[in-house]
């Protein structure tokens, strides 16, 4: 089977690709995911200056996923806009993910994004749960129309959004309504992690992760259905727009099951971090032997096709 696909009109090897946050935050880390079997790369999710993030211990494995409350660390846009200069479109491409802490920050780094003129992808995160007394804009509609409306107006160029999942169809249908209103804003990222959740260690009688009391994104097997439910949504209401999926993905199924639902890339969080980006050359070899037990050849055979009853 050929696992080729397209992003943006640009052939791709395949459709995997990391979760920003995942891998990314330095440029070593960069460089094993440009090295690595991934067909795309995203950059740790950026602020205006340079962060520590949230104090440890702050992302846990578990046995079905992980939580994870980080903080937003990261060596600040300049850095990422610096590795971005020096990267190799030809051999695949590279998203830059902006996390801005207020509108301002978010336009100062989307507008230095743009006058670098890289062929660097923006992917706009709307979706951090974890920053203390920061609530995210994709859960503040009014905030969210606003941030893209400055930031259509700012960047002028395809840009995309990482959204949080959404549990409610009226939901669904505000969030798409407003996307669809931005002709610039060419891909969906779905989803960001399963925010505020609580594991607790019975034998310790505690949380495991220290920030916000133990409440942290939740990543992994968990978060799997919620992730696919988000994908097919938003495919649904955006026909326009490609989707990327995210969340829950461990394994080639898990890739088709995306693909399946209509995404066009999906992206390896947890299990990235985990495995580490050896991990793209075994969902790609697993997806290929799925597809070939079912019969097909190319993904656009089966991409979208989700059945109902
Ligand atoms: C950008 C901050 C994020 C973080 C974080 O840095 O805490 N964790 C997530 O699961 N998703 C995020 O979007």
């Amino acid at each position: 089977p050929d696992l080729g696909t397209e992003f943006l009109e640009r052939p791709l090897a395949n459709p995997l690709m990391n979760a920003a946050g995942v891998w990314c935050t330095l440029a070593a880390q960069l460089d094993a995911l440009a090295d690595s079997e991934a067909a795309a790369i995203v950059t740790k999710s950026c602020t205006l200056v340079r962060r520590d993030g949230n104090p440890e211990p702050r992302y846990r494995a578990l046995p079905l996923g992980s939580i994870n409350s980080m903080g937003l660390p990261n060596e600040g846009y300049l850095y990422y806009l610096d590795y971005a200069a020096h990267h190799d479109y030809d051999h695949k491409p590279l998203f830059v993910s902006v996390s801005g802490l207020s509108l301002d920050d978010n336009l100062t780094i989307v507008a230095a994004l743009r006058d670098v003129v890289l062929p660097a992808l923006l992917e706009i995160n709307l979706s951090c749960p974890n920053v203390p007394g920061k609530a995210q804009p994709g859960y503040d509609f009014e905030a969210m129309d606003e941030l893209l409306a400055e930031v259509a107006t700012a960047y002028r160029r395809p840009f995309g959004v990482k959204l949080p999942p959404y549990f409610d169809f009226a939901h669904f249908d505000t969030v798409a309504q407003i996307l669809n209103r931005y002709e610039h804003l060419a891909f969906i990222t779905c989803i960001n992690s399963v925010g505020n959740a609580l594991i607790i260690d019975t034998g310790q009688e505690s949380a495991v992760i220290r920030p916000k009391d133990g409440f942290g994104g939740l990543g992994g097997d968990y978060v799997l259905p919620t992730a696919l439910a988000n994908v097919n949504a938003f495919h649904r209401r955006c026909p326009t727009k490609t989707i990327i999926g995210c969340g829950g993905v461990r394994t080639g199924e898990h890739v088709f099951q995306h693909l399946l639902a209509g995404a066009t890339l999906v992206q390896v969080g947890t299990a990235l971090y985990e495995e580490g980006p050896g991990i793209f050359q075994r969902l790609a070899r697993e997806l290929a032997e799925l597809m070939a037990h079912k019969g097909y050849r190319r993904i656009d055979e089966f991409r979208g096709r989700l059945k109902t009853l």
